[in-house]
């Protein structure tokens, strides 16, 4: 598994602007929808290209275009929701598959509540998002469906992760051909007893939508 915490000036600025406590949730949506953009520039460094030649008004030109099959980008409701816009802004042309996922809140398990997805993923580049990584349970457990459906190749953007669930998802995934990466805007210090990120950003979801 490979991991990029982007370094650069503008997402460490929206990044401090969405932890404020004091950002209502409307600015919370434009930062997060922001943010993705800027990181889903890193994480589709390696999207799949083929070549191409187009006319130019002078002449022929080399160029590429996205290949076929198409990436598949996966939102995990609810939070992921607040980040599909932003992506889809930089690949227009992608797919949208959902999964629905929630934590328990006492024993910190993912539980899968919806999945539309192609049942086939052959071939496919997927994109999962989701702003937080704590544990991992839920990312992980993401991963493994998309794998079951045959995606070879899974970028995972999160706007934080924790080293807990980044130590997880290396275990999880040992041995493992097919390329996995995490790009995220920053590597939190720990999670606290109730499985937080620290300092985080609190509830994602709850801060994109309210608490329900
Ligand atoms: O790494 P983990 O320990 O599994 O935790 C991370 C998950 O928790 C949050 O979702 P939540 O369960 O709060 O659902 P929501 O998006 O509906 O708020 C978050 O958006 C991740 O999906
Ligand atoms: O810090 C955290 C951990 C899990 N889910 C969140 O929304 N925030
Ligand atoms: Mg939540």
């Amino acid at each position: 598994m490979q991991t990029l915490a982007v370094d650069h000036p503008l997402v460490a600025h929206k990044l401090t602007m969405l932890r404020d406590v004091t950002t209502d949730s409307p600015t919370f949506r434009r930062l997060a929808d922001e943010l993705v953009t800027l990181l889903a520039y890193e994480a589709t460094r390696d999207v799949r290209v083929a070549d191409v030649t187009v006319e130019t008004p002078l002449v022929p030109a080399q160029g590429v275009q996205l290949a076929s099959p198409k990436p598949l980008v996966v939102p995990i409701l609810r939070a992921g929701l607040g980040m599909l816009d932003g992506m889809t802004r930089l690949l227009p042309t992608a797919e949208v598959g959902f999964l629905g996922m929630i934590r328990d809140e006492g024993t910190l398990q993912a539980q899968t509540y919806a999945t539309r997805l192609p049942e086939d993923l052959s071939g496919r580049q997927c994109y999962v998002l989701d702003p937080m990584l704590a544990t991992g349970g839920t990312l992980a457990a993401a991963i493994r469906l998309l794998f079951e459906r045959g995606a070879d190749d899974v970028t995972a953007i999160c706007l934080l992760a924790a080293p807990e669930g980044l130590m997880y998802m290396e275990q999880a995934f040992e041995g493992t051909q097919a390329p996995i990466r995490v790009v995220t805007a920053a590597i939190d210090a720990h999670l606290n007893e109730q499985g937080f990120i620290m300092p985080g950003l609190g509830d994602a979801g709850d801060r994109l939508y309210g608490v329900v």
